[in-house]
């Protein structure tokens, strides 16, 4: 296992590149098993969990080909299997997100219920309620989900989610494109990575309209083509960094953005007094004056981001007074603070709401990384803290921050990753 040392205190400064986003390249991964010919994505993020879920198709028969440029090449021409495997589900969310195109192409399926970061209970009611919907009928057996479809194929059909889910309403799309007729999703999720996955479902023939509004309506087509496909980039790397850039001081400019996709946090930081400039596929972000405390509570976009809470959290330890940060959509999405009171943040955390006391003089201290977003808020609290700091378990950083140490020393930052040879007890 490795750890990540970080000496703080270097504002950053300079170009940072973003990468494709890893919340919508797994979806499309995901759709490569929609058809029998070619879907080439591009602009692919290089991560443990992209590779991960690579395993994943390739258990079930889909060629998986990394290619030069960031290029990921999947052929599901010969898929072979309907079984997603415990071993091969449990590290992510977006796993499970194989059942309903699976079931779409061969009519049954047998899934592990999935994994993903521990930030609450999150289950997966709402996406077997959709492909029930739609005429599959399931049953749960010692942890996996076993689905098949009548004779006939899944049918269109008409689902109101009872509660806004990113990973559900990816989940119905991805099965109702090849349902037998109209299905009409009420209530969808409205993030950058919906719009994505259907665009990309688009371009290999699906009918989807309405993504990025609350009502999705999907024709059922017979069959899909391949397709070429760029990812989007990420939107929470790119916040992620740009909340980097304000902690330090810095002065940083993000290449391959689209800045339209976080409007909630460029708000929050144009009110804490950081200087955000908009631009055609890039945001320059910087900061020369004190920051300033800024109320936050999390909400599906086009709300503040859950995915980015963490991060703003350990900004507002530095601002100049009291900032009250809500998470309203998972339950236990605060493991960040008792990581970032060993720098010395100020925070109390009461429910489902944190008052974060500064400005806190941050100094480097060894922590331990709970959770994907989790462990990037302490590396920017290590890179504005004086001195040293020793991030542990960092397996969850590689879960989705590809090249972290590289990208973040291009820019001045002091970042080493070395092995860690002491023991968890
Ligand atoms: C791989 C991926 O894309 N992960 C993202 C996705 O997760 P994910 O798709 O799991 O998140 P959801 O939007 O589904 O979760 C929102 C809320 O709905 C609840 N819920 C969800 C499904 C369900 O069947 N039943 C139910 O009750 C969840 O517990 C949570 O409280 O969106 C989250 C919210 O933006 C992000 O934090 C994750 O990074
Ligand atoms: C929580 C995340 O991932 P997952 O949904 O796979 O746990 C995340 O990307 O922040």
């Amino acid at each position: 296992m490795d750890r990540l040392v970080i000496r703080g205190g270097a504002r950053l400064t300079g170009d940072l590149p973003i990468s494709g986003a890893k919340n919508s390249a797994l979806k499309l991964m995901a759709a490569s098993l929609l058809t029998d010919e070619p879907l080439v994505l591009e602009n692919m993020p290089r991560l443990a969990d992209t590779r991960f879920m690579g395993h994943l198709l390739a258990r079930l028969g889909v060629s998986v080909e990394e290619r030069s440029g960031s290029v990921l090449h999947l052929d599901g021409g010969r898929l072979s299997s309907g079984f997603a495997p415990y071993e091969l589900v449990r590290k992510m969310r977006a796993t499970f997100n194989v059942l309903g195109p699976l079931l779409a192409r061969r009519g049954e399926a047998k899934v592990s219920l999935p994994g993903g970061c521990a930030i609450g209970a999150r289950p997966v009611d709402l996406h077997l309620q959709a492909l029930e919907a739609m005429g599959a009928e399931i049953e749960l057996s010692e942890g996996y989900v076993l689905a098949k479809t009548p004779r006939g194929g899944l049918a269109g059909g008409h689902v109101v989610f009872p509660m806004v889910s990113v990973g559900a309403t990816e989940h119905a799309m991805l099965a109702a494109v090849l349902a037998r007729g109209e299905t009409v999703l009420d209530n969808c999720a409205r993030e950058p990575e919906i719009a994505d996955l259907a665009e990309c479902l688009n371009a290999m023939g699906a009918k989807v309209s309405g993504a990025g509004s609350p009502t999705i309506r999907i024709e059922g087509v017979e069959r899909l083509s391949g397709a070429t496909w760029p990812v989007v980039p990420d939107r929470i790397e790119t916040g992620t960094y740009a909340i980097a850039a304000a902690a330090t001081g810095g002065d940083v400019r993000l290449t391959n953005v689209r800045p339209e996709h976080n409007e909630a946090l460029w708000s929050a930081l144009e009110h804490a007094g950081v200087k955000v400039v908009e631009g055609d596929g890039v945001v320059e972000v910087s900061r020369d004056g004190p920051l300033k405390p800024v109320d936050i509570h999390t909400a599906p976009y086009p709300g503040f981001p859950t995915d980015l809470q963490a991060q703003f959290m350990t900004l507002m330890t530095l601002a100049d007074g009291a900032s009250v940060i809500r998470e309203t959509i998972f339950e236990n999405r605060f493991m960040h603070a008792p990581e970032l009171a060993r720098l010395g943040a100020n925070i109390d955390v009461r429910g489902n709401e944190a008052v974060v006391r500064g400005p806190a003089r941050l100094k480097g201290a060894p922590v331990m990384a709970t959770d994907l977003r989790a462990s990037v808020s302490l590396v920017i609290a290590g890179l504005a803290a004086e001195g040293e700091t020793v991030i542990r378990r960092i397996y969850h950083l590689d879960r989705g921050f590809e090249r972290l140490e590289e990208k973040l020393s291009a820019c001045g930052a002091n970042v080493r990753r070395e092995k860690d040879t002491e023991q968890d007890a």
